[in-house]
């Protein structure tokens, strides 16, 4: 049977280390079906200690990149995850309205777990003011939603009045995820759709192997909304996929390891339908 082969393209940086940025988010998309393709930002030297060099690509480099993989191949999906500048974020800006892409996923990847910073300071603007405009949904960490809204959350009513901040910035859905909030057991993930929050609810998993958990997150709803899922079901699926990715976490390296990005096809139920 010729079903039509689904595609994804990230636009974001590359993670060395394998764990984060578009090899998690490749990773996902082939797990969930959809075939993958990336718009390199920047590269990163980085490992499970932290990131040992940050190099961005330029703005021809990240335009041309999207423009040779929308002329041939096309695509169902779209992520953006670090773009470290405003000369970036415009470029990506253009090219969602040029293509006219519906399903955008906008990660505001700001700061890697180790610390080093991913977006310059001054291009928090142009995500709100440029990129928003014309994106499907947004998933910050409580960290990112601090920054986005300029406001501290501190408890679930902040968390609503932060998502309903930053769906007045035109995104047509806030995800706001809970992994940062520290000291609680149960980790909620909050989406607002403009008219109701849905919560989504998970026992916090005591380990220090979460990096690129947002990555893989974001790129999971990609894949899914690539499919034609809704926002709800795409936030669903991206839940439990992080969770078995989290809950069967390789181990790897001296420092925040990666989640396991296979480790979904058991809570499917064996081999990928
Ligand atoms: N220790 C954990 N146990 C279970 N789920 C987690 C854990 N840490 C993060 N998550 C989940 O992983 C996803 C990414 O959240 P978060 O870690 O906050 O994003 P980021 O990597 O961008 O900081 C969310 O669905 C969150 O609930
Ligand atoms: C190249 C690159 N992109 C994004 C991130 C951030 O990944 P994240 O999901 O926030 O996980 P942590 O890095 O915070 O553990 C990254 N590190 N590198």
């Amino acid at each position: 049977m010729n079903t039509k082969t689904l595609k994804a393209l990230t636009i974001a940086g590359s993670d060395s280390g394998g764990g984060a940025g578009i090899q998690a988010d490749l990773k996902t998309f082939q797990e969930l079906d959809v075939f993958g393709m990336s718009a390199l930002s920047a590269v990163t030297a980085q490992n499970t200690l932290g990131v040992n060099g940050v190099y961005p690509l330029s703005t021809e480099a990240v335009s041309k990149q999207i423009d040779a993989v929308t002329a041939d191949i096309g695509i169902d999906a779209v992520k953006t995850g670090m773009l470290f500048s405003t000369e970036i974020i415009e470029v990506v800006a253009r090219k969602v309205k040029q293509y006219e892409w519906g399903n955008v996923v906008v990660d505001p990847v700001m700061i890697a777990k180790g610390g080093s910073r991913l977006l310059q300071e001054d291009a928090v603007k142009a995500i709100k003011e440029q990129l928003l405009p014309v994106s499907f949904v947004i998933t910050p960490n409580i960290p990112e939603a601090e920054v986005l809204t300029n406001k501290p959350i501190r408890t679930l009513e902040d968390r609503k009045e932060a998502a309903k901040q930053l769906y007045g910035l035109g995104v047509k859905n806030v995800v706001i995820k809970g992994g940062h909030d520290e000291g609680q057991t149960e980790l909620i993930d909050l989406l607002y759709d403009g008219k109701e929050f849905h919560s989504f609810t998970s026992k916090r998993i005591e380990t220090k192997h979460t990096h690129g958990t947002g990555c893989t997150f974001s790129a999971a709803i990609t894949a899914e909304l690539a499919k034609g899922k809704d926002i709800l079901d795409a936030v669903r699926v991206a839940k439990a996929f992080i969770h078995a990715a989290i809950e069967n976490s390789l181990g790897i390296g001296n420092g925040h390891g990666p989640t396991n990005h296979w480790a979904y096809r058991n809570v499917r139920g064996g081999d990928v339908k």
